[in-house]
């Protein structure tokens, strides 16, 4: 039989954009990739993993030196065995390779771990041959990551609004199953054949805003790693109706500010003021308070507006031009906390994840 190699392309995701905590996401050009192959030929290379997967990472990719490698421990292949296991396949076929190429970093608010699932939901579909549609695999998505800021827009690209739709009580229950009855837990090489639940049917509905391509997103990304649970962890259980209110009305103004032509950076620089998540996250990432008061539009030219990226700790500074000057402030500002920072120029990902295919002779 032909091998079969194919390429999956996910992007980074940057989301809340100020206000729109677990609702608006951006999907970045930055992409993971997985290069796959499935050739019969090479299964006794590929037997040493349980599940029949040898992985591997590019030397230079984010996370090469510390994810783990075997197929039921790592993101990206348990998140494709939960999709496999939920169509009544137990592993991959025998000789599947699988190389990953991943410039995004990990931990830094930049929608690594949204890209990790909707890429291994996408190879499972892809390796089992499933036919599912974005829409449905979405739904995997979110039995695992179970906000939809992010998987939305490194799903579908560009500029996304979602939502949760509101779920029937036996649907809530299969949702909120414990993360460990969904993914397949290292094993010790055996499988249990448990049957993971299901998930709901379009739990996740979102629409595309337009974004102006004048706006470019500039990353300025801290050294140190925030798990976004951490992260969570510091939000309240409950909010005053004043913050509520303050988030809501630049929300609505937000997402029609960006793609209006010119963009008005007296309008979005107001509008990405937070009330919900950056302010209980300031204690997580030295030096934010500073960052987000005293780098404004009067300060520097182009810039039209900026965030905390995600969980953090990653800044997200909107601008149409002096990228740079603006990301060399950020930067500097993180120093004086102690925390060294990269920065990145990034456009808008318009298409969001594709699978190239192409079949060897
Ligand atoms: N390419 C990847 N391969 C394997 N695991 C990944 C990958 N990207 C992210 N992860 C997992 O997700 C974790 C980071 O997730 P999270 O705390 O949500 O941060 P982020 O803001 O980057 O999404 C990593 O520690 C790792 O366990
Ligand atoms: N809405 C979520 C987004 C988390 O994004 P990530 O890129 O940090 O995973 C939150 O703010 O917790």
């Amino acid at each position: 039989m032909a091998p079969r190699n194919f390429v999956i392309k996910v992007p980074a995701s940057s989301a809340n954009i100020g206000p729109g905590y677990d609702v608006l996401g951006v999907a970045l050009a930055l992409y993971l990739e997985l290069h796959v192959t499935v050739d019969p030929a090479l299964g006794g290379e590929t037997n040493s993993d349980p599940n029949n997967c040898r992985l591997s990472y590019s030397a230079d990719s984010e996370g090469a030196a510390t994810v783990p490698l075997a197929s039921d421990a790592n993101l990206i292949t348990r998140t494709a065995l939960y999709v496999l296991r939920c169509s009544g396949v137990r592993t991959f076929p025998s000789g599947t390779t699988v190389h990953v190429v991943n410039p995004i970093p990990l931990g830094r608010g930049l929608g690594s771990s949204g890209a990790a699932v909707v890429a291994g939901v996408m190879l499972g579909n892809e390796i089992g041959q499933l036919g599912l549609s974005k829409q449905r695999m979405l739904d995997f998505c979110l039995m695992i990551e179970r906000h939809p800021d992010n998987i939305t827009a490194a799903m579908m690209g560009s500029f996304c609004g979602s939502f949760l739709r509101d779920l029937t009580p036996q649907e809530v229950e299969r949702r909120e199953i414990p993360l460990a009855e969904v993914l397949p837990e290292p094993s010790g090489g055996e499988d249990t054949g448990l049957v993971p639940p299901l998930p709901p049917t379009d739990i996740g509905r979102h629409v595309k805003y337009n974004w102006n391509p004048a706006i470019k997103c500039v990353a300025i990304i801290p050294e140190f790693e925030l798990s976004t649970a951490d992260s969570r962890g510091v939000l309240p259980k409950a909010y005053t109706t004043q913050d509520l209110v303050f988030n809501l009305q630049r929300l609505a103004v937000l997402t029609a500010a960006l793609t209006m032509d010119p963009p008005q950076a007296e309008l979005i620089y107001p509008a990405m003021q937070d009330r919900v998540h950056q302010p209980y996250r300031k204690i997580l990432v030295p030096g934010l308070a500073d960052v987000l008061q005293s780098v404004t539009p009067r300060t520097h030219a182009g810039l039209l507006g900026i965030c905390l990226s995600g969980a953090g700790p990653t800044i997200l500074a909107l601008a149409t031009e002096n990228f740079e000057d603006i990301a060399l402030e950020i930067i500097n500002r993180f120093a004086k906390q102690g925390v060294q920072c990269t920065w990145k120029l990034l456009d808008v990902a318009q298409g969001g994840s594709i699978v190239e295919t192409s079949i060897q002779e």
